[in-house]
């Protein structure tokens, strides 16, 4: 049994969903740490069973478990339970807000939820400053440059796996259903990211992510493509060295790590490399169009307005993408057109008050353009 003082307290936002349900395998297999809160949606089913199974006794959801005690919002449960880890593992702008109310809490965050980094990046890491929280990414791409880094970087690699997207013959692309985009060809993931991979929005935000954790200019972070998704991260010395993070696509191995951190605790089989392809390609621009407006945009302006507004079009596109709503293409329409709209107004963002009124005003946009493709 150990003593009470080296187990860490963790609370898992987000926890009935991929990385969620992933973070309690990963802390079932480890020792030191306990699940003392949870935050969730509506699947209060996954919930019981997570909150019996772990004895947690606290969470945040609208819905009633019907037994534990439920707090109105985040910021009551994490007063209440003092988390020395928050894992934060919700999708879209309510993660944002929950990372950033996190902050306030605790003194590591495992990120998961790369957004409030696209969103607020540069406010975040100011309240981890002032706060001395430790943000540790989950992000498996993050992470494997996170286990490489060392300061005599010239530049990195993330790679992509292309996602549903990637064999099919372009004049298909458009009208693909979702049952087609929900098929990723690597990864086991939430509904958003999956659909985010075949737009390769997902690695447009993790272009951002990574210049936001480990302050490289964008020309200095490459992505290419890798079919297996056995390659995650590479780093490039200046002294001609180059080190590769690889392994089996399995979330559980980065999140097991941003818990375990600085030690390496966790078991997993260890892949037989012969299994993977190790190759890395180009990502086409012509099948991944949305991916290359976003780098040149981060090239002519970095700026977190339209930052904002692509986080907050996409996550209202490919809702109404999966609804049946707008088709696959639209949107790129609508994402395109929420960001030029914002963009046009100069939008200066200096304080996570501005954050999130921008992000009001990128929706009320966005619903407008989805609007229009509907009704087309
Ligand atoms: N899945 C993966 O492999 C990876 C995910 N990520 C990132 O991790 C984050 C989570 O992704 P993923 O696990 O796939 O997402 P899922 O959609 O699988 O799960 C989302 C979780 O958030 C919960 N949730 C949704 N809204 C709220 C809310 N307002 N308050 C509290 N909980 C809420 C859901 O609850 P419920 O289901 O009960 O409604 C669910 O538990 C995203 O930012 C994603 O980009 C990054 C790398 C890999
Ligand atoms: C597992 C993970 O880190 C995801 O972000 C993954 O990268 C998504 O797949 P793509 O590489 O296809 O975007
Ligand atoms: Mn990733």
């Amino acid at each position: 049994m150990e003593e009470k003082s080296t187990i860490k307290k963790v609370v898992i936002l987000g926890a009935t969903g991929s990385i969620g349900t992933q973070t309690v395998d990963v802390i079932k297999q480890l020792e030191g740490f306990k699940v003392v809160g949870i935050s969730f949606g509506s699947n209060v089913e996954q919930a019981r069973k997570i909150m019996e199974d772990l004895k947690v006794d606290y969470y945040v959801s609208n819905k009633e478990v019907g037994f534990g005690k439920r707090f109105e919002n985040t910021q009551q449960l994490l007063e209440e339970v003092a988390p020395d880890i928050v894992v934060c593992a919700i999708p879209g702008f309510e993660g944002v807000k929950a990372t950033i109310v996190a902050l306030q809490y605790t003194k590591r965050i495992a990120l998961a939820t790369k957004e409030a980094l696209v969103c607020a990046g540069p406010f975040v890491k100011k309240i981890a400053k002032e706060k001395h929280v430790e943000i540790i990414p989950v992000d498996s791409e993050h992470s494997a440059v996170f286990q490489l880094y060392e300061p005599h970087i010239e530049k990195i690699l993330i790679t992509a796996s292309g996602g549903a997207v990637r064999d099919v013959p372009l004049k298909y692309i458009s009208d693909l259903k979702p049952s087609d985009i929900l098929k990723h060809p690597t990864w086991s993931m939430g509904g958003r990211i999956t659909v985010d991979s075949s737009t390769m929005v997902n690695k447009l935000f993790e272009v951002i992510e990574a210049h936001e954790l480990f302050d490289l200019e964008y020309d200095k972070i490459e992505v290419k493509i890798n079919r297996s998704s056995f390659i995650h991260g590479i780093v490039f010395l200046k002294d001609g060295v180059i080190k590769i993070h690889a392994g089996k696509p399995d979330m559980r191995i980065p999140i097991a790590y941003a818990l375990t951190y600085p030690e390496r605790k966790y078991h997993s089989s260890v892949a037989d490399v012969s299994e993977f392809d190790l190759l890395l390609s180009d990502v086409e621009r012509e099948r991944y169009p949305l991916f290359f407006y976003g780098l040149d945009m981060l090239k002519r302006k970095d700026d977190l307005s339209w930052r904002i507004a692509l986080n907050a079009a996409d996550e209202l596109a490919v809702n109404a993408f999966l609804s049946g709503k707008i088709s696959f293409k639209d949107i790129e329409t609508v994402v395109r057109k929420t960001i030029e709209r914002i963009d046009s107004q100069n939008i200066i963002i200096t304080s996570i008050e501005d954050v999130y009124k921008t992000d009001e005003l990128a929706r009320s946009y966005a619903k407008d353009f989805i609007e229009r493709e509907v009704q087309k």
